[in-house]
This record gives structure tokens, sequence and C-alpha cells, in this order.
């Protein structure tokens, strides 16, 4: 590993913000042979994305096997289109809308366990109702006795950044979730297809599908990609979201008002929350890098060519801090989503291309959701805003464990 890399490793968010402002929009992480590009600048962003289906999609040398080598995330050509309509289908619009009750349910009665004087870590917060939330879609119901111990693995993985990097350059593996959970994970997805074929495991294993007779570890490898991808990237959104609204009171009594008539679910009834979610995904995305390309052939770029077999990677967090696309790109400002849209080769917090998000309206949705039901509910603080730095939970950009909320006062 060079200087470059290893400073990119340990240092992350220090790192990209010293680099933020490069014209060229590109850096070398890691020179030939095995080169690897972080880019940024919009026009190789909208090239990457429009050759998408010509590239490879190898994934993370860490989450290729904590997803398992068959998970859609890897997955190329046909099979991978595949799983994306059988899965993304009922993740969008109509099929979509049926998921209101069960999320708004969800989100209240966590809401519920929250008195006056609560003072709950937020992104834990959140991370328990997303995970239900994506739990009671892919198996019809949050089985706590499969979700306990998948999110005590997710925390041994990722809960700390500086024992993922242990695990990952001294052990050579991230912590995998074992026998038991892997089997209690699948055989939770093949009852619920029997019980209910309008789950997601129940369109995987359905006998229509091309994936009916996928075998054990398939399966495991699709259903942990979904409960994972599901959930931690939109929890951190949830949190974030709260944790910004928490910062500005004329902006916060602003969405209190919008959604003392609407449960947030439509994100047309609530345009000023919409538009403080489209800022928190811009300042504080989630995911600060899409994921990783390889190059099948020779690409001009920047005036000189890129080898077939580069590894590209297109940085959100980076694109994201232009001060060309977005001025005064460490301010939050709501605003700029008030009026019209940005440019998707300068805002893409789903990234783009063939593997753009497949749960992106639910994700926003329930974000809205949990912030509209927590700020009509509760009258809430942040115990220490200088928590709110962001930090790196595996891939994912968290706020830290130590941001909590005080609940000031319940409107119920
Ligand atoms: C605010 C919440 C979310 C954010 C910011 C987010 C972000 C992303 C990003 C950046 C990617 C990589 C795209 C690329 O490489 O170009 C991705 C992929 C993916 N996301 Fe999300 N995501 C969110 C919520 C969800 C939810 C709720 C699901 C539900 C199942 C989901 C499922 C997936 C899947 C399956 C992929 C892989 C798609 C493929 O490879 O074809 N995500 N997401």
């Amino acid at each position: 590993m060079n200087r470059t890399e290893l400073r990119f490793a340990l240092r992350t968010l220090p790192f990209l913000d010293s680099r933020a402002q490069l014209p060229a929009g590109a850096l070398e992480l890691r020179p030939h042979p095995g080169r690897r590009l972080l880019v940024w600048h919009p026009d190789a962003i909208e090239a990457v994305f429009r050759a998408d289906q010509r590239l490879g999609h190898p994934g993370s040398r860490s989450f290729r096997p904590l997803m398992g080598p068959k998970s859609l995330l890897w997955q190329e050509g046909e099979r991978h289109a595949s799983y994306r309509r059988v899965l993304g289908t009922p993740l969008r619009g109509r099929r979509l809308a049926g998921y209101r009750e069960m999320i708004a349910a969800t989100v209240h009665e966590a809401i519920d366990a929250l008195p006056t004087g609560a003072e709950p870590p937020i992104a834990d917060w959140t991370r328990r109702i997303a995970l239900r939330i994506m739990a009671r879609i892919v198996f019809g119901e949050a089985d706590e006795g499969v979700l306990e111990p998948f999110a005590a693995w997710m925390d041994r993985a990722l809960g700390s950044r500086y024992r993922t990097l242990a695990y990952r350059y001294v052990k050579g593996n991230l912590p995998l979730p074992g026998a038991t959970l892997e089997h209690a994970l699948t055989a939770a997805a093949r009852t619920a297809a029997r019980a209910n074929p309008a789950t997601l495991a129940g369109q995987l294993l359905g006998a229509d599908s091309p994936f009916a007779g996928i075998d054990d570890g398939e399966l495991r490898d699709q259903i942990v990609s979904l409960l994972f991808a599901g959930h931690e990237t939109t929890a951190s959104t949830a949190a974030w979201a709260l944790f910004w609204l928490s910062r500005d009171d004329s902006l916060r009594e602003r969405v209190v008002a919008e959604v003392s008539s609407s449960d947030g679910f439509a994100a047309d009834e609530v345009p000023v929350l919409q538009a403080v979610v489209q800022e928190t995904l811009r300042i504080t995305p989630p995911v600060p890098a899409a994921g990783n390309r390889v190059l099948t052939r020779d690409c001009p770029f920047d005036g000189g060519t890129v080898a077939a077999g580069t590894v590209v990677t297109p940085s959100i967090y980076l694109a994201h801090h232009r001060a060309d696309s977005f001025a005064e790109p460490y301010r939050f400002d709501a605003g700029r989503f008030l009026g019209g849209r940005v440019p998707p080769q300068r805002y893409f917090p789903f990234g783009g291309g063939i593997r753009h998000c497949l749960g992106s309206q639910l994700g926003q949705a329930e974000v809205r959701m949990i912030v509209a039901a927590m700020l009509r509910r509760r009258e809430l603080v942040c115990v220490d805003p200088r928590a709110g730095v962001p930090q790196l939970r595996g891939h994912a950009m968290a706020p830290s464990p130590r941001l909590r909320i005080r609940i000031l006062k319940c409107r119920d």
C-alpha cells in the first residue's frame, strides 16, 4: 500500500476535504499495476455512468466477502438486470405505497418508546427503525431472533473504523456472520416466501421468478445485501437530517408546519422537508463513494488515456463538495433544492448508471416519515452538537455514536 492509499484509508475525510477543489476532479490512489482512480469531475462522472453497461463491477475488497460473492451488487449482464427487475419493481411507485402504513407503524412504535428526558444515540436509534422496516419488507415481519444477531454482526464488522481497517489489513477479511445466523436468514426467507408471496423473499423465490431455484449460498448473499444496503444508508440519512434540523430553528419550524398535515410519505406534500433530505444527502452523503467500476477498454480522459483494467471509483462526497457546483459547499442550505433540479453528474447520492440504487424512493420516503413523525410528536435538541462530525462506518458515512438527542417535550 502506498502513502496516498494509506492516508486515504486512515484519514479518509480530512484527506478528501483537502482534495475537494482540485480542478481536474480526479486523483490517482494507486499507480499501475492495479491502477485506481478516484473521480468526481462532472464530465468524468457523466462518462462513467453513460458507459456503465460496458464496465466491470467487482465491488471492494472488504464488502465483497461481507455481502457474499453472489450478491446482486457484483452480478453482471442479464443476471444482474434480472435481479433488478425482480427486486426493484416492489420498491417503486404503487407497490412502494403499499408499505406506507407499515413504515408509519414501525416509526411510531419507536417514538412511543421515547419519553420526555430520553437521550437516545441518534444514529443507533434510526438504525434500529430502518432495519426493522427492511426486515418487514424482506420477510413480512421483523423477527428479532434474526435482527438482533444481524445488527450485532454489523456493529462488529463496521462499528469502529479502526477495527474495520484492522480486520481488513491485519486479518485480511471482515468478520462473517457465522453459520447459525446465515442459516437463520435463509430459513426466514424461505418461510416468508411460502407464507407471503408479496414479500421481497417471496418475489425472489416465487414459482415464476428466474431465481426460484437458487441455493442457500446465493439466497444468503441477496438477503444480507438487501438488509444491509436497505438500512444503514437510510438510517444515517435520517439521523443526519434530524441533526441538521436541530441546528436551525426557523427551518425546523417550517418543516413542523408542513408535517402537521402530512406523514411525509409523498414528497410533493412536504417540499421543504424533501429539500432538507436532499441537502442532507449532499452535505453528508451516507455512501461517500459509489461502487468501483473497472474499465474494459482504453478511454480518453483529461487530454490523455486511461488504460483498460483501471479501477475507477466515483466520489460522491467530493462531487457534492465542489465549490463550482455548490456555492459554500460546507454550509447546510436546504434552499439549494427548493428551486429546480441539480444536474445528476454533480449530485448523485444514489450513484448512477445501471447500478443506480434500487431503493432510492423507499429510502427517501422512510427518511421523510421518520423526520415528520419525530418533529410532529417530540420537541428535541442535540445534546452534544460537537459530536456531529461525520465518521466512517465501513464505507458509509454516519454520525458519531456519541451524537445524542434529548427529548424535551412529548407533543402527543
Ligand atoms: C438514503 C438511502 C440510500 C442511499 C443514500 C443509497 C445509496 C446507494 C448507492 C450510492 C449505491 C451504489 C450505486 C452505484 O454504484 O452507482 C446503492 C446501491 C444499491 N442500493 Fe441503495 N441507498 C439507499 C437506500 C437503499 C434502500 C432502502 C435499499 C433497499 C433495498 C437499497 C438497495 C440498494 C441496492 C440493492 C443497490 C445495488 C444496486 C445494483 O448494484 O444494481 N438502497 N445505494
